[in-house]
């Protein structure tokens, strides 16, 4: 696809030692996507970061970055891409704006002034920049990180855990600027446990687990494909079995015949409608209910049962 600016092809990483980080990964990015990688701890998102930027040495496999092979022209193709990594490990004695200038002069760029103050601005810390970054709260630090990965000026960014132990302000905070960043034309990865974040940011939505890129998708499509509906419904008086009206439902009985679980739907709106179907075949049936509590799963409940079966099958 033209629109393309990475293209990560069979890529496989094992670490001395044996431990296969990745596993045959294949993904294309395209041009102004915010892309999130959800995976549990050790699934191999910051191996995968870390092929793409150069950090790590892919035992097999290819990735090409706006055009540019990664293993001859790494140097092209990094100087357009951005990391954002999970922690801070130099700069702590420098001022925040000495030390965003450097990063952008590391890529070989003419310092420019008016750029640094311009994204030092955007990230709230204008008012910081000659303090010591070690002085700075955990939440301006990580600001400080996004700063020195924008200081290049780069057309893709990688976001590793961008919002790992910071709080709910903070968090929306965060992907405020990744909204803001998107608007002004760069490609965001970022990766991240929370489902949430990628629910909220996220066009598609990567899952990775054990180095295996199990899905790829549109966010929405996967919710629609694999999202279910759960409808819980109180019964006032225990039904000791279904009649044969409702055989056709995906519904069971719990709590003892106090209560019916319906589980059904495609995530398209169906489940809602089928339950309503139900309920008017409870009352077609003369079963009395006090409650129905309906909901529709969320990415987190794709995610977890996705892994669950992939454990399962393993
Ligand atoms: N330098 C290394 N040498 C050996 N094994 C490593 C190395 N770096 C990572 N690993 C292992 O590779 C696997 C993937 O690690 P990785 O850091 O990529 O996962 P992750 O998805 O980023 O996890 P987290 O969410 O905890 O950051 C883990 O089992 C990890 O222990």
């Amino acid at each position: 696809m033209s629109d393309t600016i990475l293209d990560i092809s069979g890529l496989t990483k094992v670490y001395p030692g044996g431990l296969k980080a990745l596993d045959d990964v294949s993904l294309q990015i395209r041009q102004g996507e915010i892309f999130a990688l959800l995976g549990p701890n050790g699934a191999g998102k910051t191996t995968l970061i870390g092929a793409v930027c150069g950090l790590v040495r892919p035992t097999a496999g290819s990735i090409s970055a706006f055009g540019f092979d990664m293993a001859k022209d790494w140097r092209q193709g990094r100087s357009r891409i951005g990391l954002v990594p999970q922690e801070l490990s130099t700069d702590m004695f420098e001022p925040v704006i000495r030390a965003v200038s450097y990063s952008r002069g590391l890529f070989g760029l003419a310092p420019d002034k008016a750029r640094i103050e311009e994204i030092l601005r955007a990230l709230s810390l204008w008012d910081k920049r000659n303090d010591r970054i070690m002085t700075l709260s955990g939440g301006m630090k990580r600001r400080v990180l996004i700063a020195k990965a924008l200081a290049h000026d780069p057309d893709l960014l990688f976001l590793d855990e961008p919002t790992a132990g910071v709080d709910v302000e903070l968090r929306k905070g965060m992907w405020q600027l990744i909204g803001d960043m998107r608007a002004r034309g760069v490609t965001v990865i970022l990766t991240t446990h929370y489902i949430e974040e990628a629910e909220e940011m996220a066009d598609r939505v990567g899952i990775i687990n054990q180095g295996k890129l199990l899905m790829v998708d549109d966010k929405h499509a996967m919710m629609n494909r694999l999202g279910r509906t759960e409808a819980h419904i109180t019964l006032a008086q225990a039904l000791p079995a279904l009649p044969e009206s409702l055989a056709h439902f995906p519904v069971e009985i719990e709590d003892g015949g106090l209560s019916l679980c319906y589980r059904g739907g495609d995530g398209t709106g169906k489940g809602k409608a089928e339950v309503a179907e139900l309920t008017k075949a409870l009352i077609g049936a003369g079963i009395d209910f006090t409650g129905i509590d309906t909901r529709e799963s969320s990415l987190e409940d794709i995610f977890v049962s996705l892994l669950d079966a992939k454990e399962d099958a393993a």
